[in-house]
């Protein structure tokens, strides 16, 4: 099939390369004539792994382009909208401008039978309004809302074969022509048994939206345990593999630590929160201002404890920050829990240094005043404490006798509770850990 992809970030080169996998014929549009540039030269825009490979593969397919001409999406069967919807600044409600924009100036190029896919997370009500535009410029297209789940780090495999499908249609219903489309689109993965479910647009919505919240208060549960442990000598990891056990809770995304950042979670529940009281409902929502509080408050808890670490004061303390990635395995800082850790630390007189394999160069656009080292080597010289606040394999992998022949005080905070505590000790670190003794 014949597919656009409008919008070439996160999200969108790894769709586009993905669809082209599954064999069909793509072409990305982005505004960006940089990414746009790079991603025609078969090089990924930003670190995803297997994500230069795929390309690579892909280069003599002829089956992958990129441009920024939007008219290139003319003869597409189908469109997917792929753009940003970021937090408005100064508010907690998602900005739409970019939707807006791609969907207005796609909508001149959409043939009769075509159907435009919405990928972006955006608030509910949302796919309603845009259908009008689509159909207002092609009567006889329609618009689906189609939402992503997937993960950064894991993108590609994600992509491929995802937990689930959701189709957003206009009635709902398994007869809409468009299902049989969006089918044909993902044939390869719904072979394998890949549950899809179609619903009406705003349940499709609200699924993406619901599914990010839980994410979010799953993680300040345990964050807020994690407060509850640090108040009783209690320890966060072995509650959390305790509760695991149990089927209904279950262990994943339940990692006590420095909390979520990112360019999903802190912005989806804040939009959500916002669309709520927009709609009336906002009292439903109100306990994920709670989530986000408890979130927020790890960040401030790593900077008192790493004060602690250093006998009281920050003052001229070296501080060697492991991670400026919101997660492994990804180079994106966007709300990154550990770039604002360290910046806080910077801001009360710590002299600190960021190190992270693949994500300083995002670093150093969004905190350019923070000193940052490619090297983990020079990052640890003569540090006065250590922070693991992105949990690399590198950085877990740490053989503590090594790292403490480098450091001028052996002292370490572990943000993200990944550590052996009794290993460091014994190697003889001050080892602190979020909720744990
Ligand atoms: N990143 C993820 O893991 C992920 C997962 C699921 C859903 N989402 C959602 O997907 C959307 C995109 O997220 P992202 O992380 O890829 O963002 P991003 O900022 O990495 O990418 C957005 C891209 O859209 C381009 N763009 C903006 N306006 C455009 C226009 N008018 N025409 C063409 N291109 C335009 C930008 O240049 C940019 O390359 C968001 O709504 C996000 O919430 C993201
Ligand atoms: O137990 C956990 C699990 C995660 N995190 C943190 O939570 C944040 C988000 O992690 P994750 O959800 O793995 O990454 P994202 O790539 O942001 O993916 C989320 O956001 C995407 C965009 O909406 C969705 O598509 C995904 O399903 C959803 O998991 C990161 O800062 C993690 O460090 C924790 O602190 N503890």
């Amino acid at each position: 099939m014949r597919i656009s992809i409008i919008g070439c970030g996160y999200l969108g080169a790894v769709h586009a390369a993905c669809m082209a996998r599954l064999g069909h014929d793509v072409v990305g549009i982005d505004v960006d004539a940089a990414k746009v540039a790079q991603l025609s030269d078969g090089q990924a825009p930003f670190y995803e792994p297997d994500l230069d490979d795929l390309l690579t593969e892909l280069e003599n397919t002829g089956r992958l382009r990129f441009t920024t001409d939007m008219a290139a999406a003319r003869g597409s069967e189908v469109h997917f909208i792929c753009v940003g919807t970021p937090q408005k600044r100064g508010e907690n409600g998602a900005d739409l401008r970019y939707v807006d924009a791609a969907v207005e100036a796609l909508a001149a190029y959409v043939s009769p039978g075509d159907v435009v896919a919405g990928k972006s997370t955006v608030p509910v009500g949302t796919a309603a309004r845009l259908a009008e535009v689509i159909t207002a410029a092609e009567p006889h297209a329609t618009l689906v809302w189609n939402p992503e789940f997937l993960r950064e780090g894991h993108a590609v495999a994600d992509t491929l074969g995802p937990d689930r499908f959701v189709y957003g249609v206009p009635d709902g219903s398994e007869e809409h022509p468009a299902v049989a489309v969006l089918d044909r689109v993902y044939e390869t993965p719904l072979a394998t048994g890949t549950p899809r479910l179609v619903l009406d647009y705003a349940t499709a919505e609200l699924v993406k939206a619901a599914a990010n919240s839980f994410l979010a208060t799953k993680i300040s549960f345990i964050n807020a345990m994690a407060e509850v442990c640090e108040a009783t000598g209690a320890d966060v990891s072995r509650l959390a593999d305790a509760l695991g056990l149990d089927d209904r809770i279950g262990r994943k995304f339940l990692n006590a630590g420095i909390g979520f950042g990112g360019g999903c979670l802190p912005k989806d529940i804040r939009a959500f929160m916002a669309r709520a009281g927009e709609l009336g409902a906002d009292q439903a929502l109100s306990f994920l201002r709670e989530v986000d509080a408890i979130n927020m408050r790890r960040r401030i808890r790593v900077v008192e404890l790493t004060r602690e670490l250093c006998g009281g004061t920050l003052m001229g303390q070296r501080i060697a920050v492991l991670g400026a990635a919101f997660k492994p395995e990804s180079d994106d800082v966007r709300d990154s829990p550990a770039l604002s850790a360290a910046a806080q630390l910077q801001l009360q007189g710590a002299i600190v240094t960021v190190t992270d394999p693949q994500a300083l160069a995002n670093a150093a656009k969004r905190f350019p005043e923070l000193p940052l080292e490619p090297d983990l080597e020079a990052t640890l010289h003569k540090a006065d404490a250590v922070l693991l606040l992105t949990e690399w394999k590198q950085y877990r992998d740490m053989d503590p006798h090594t790292v403490k022949a480098l450091v001028s005080a052996p002292r370490i905070l572990d943000g993200r509770n990944v550590l052996d505590p009794a290993k460091w000790r014994a190697a003889g670190w001050t080892y602190k850990g979020l909720g744990r003794p």
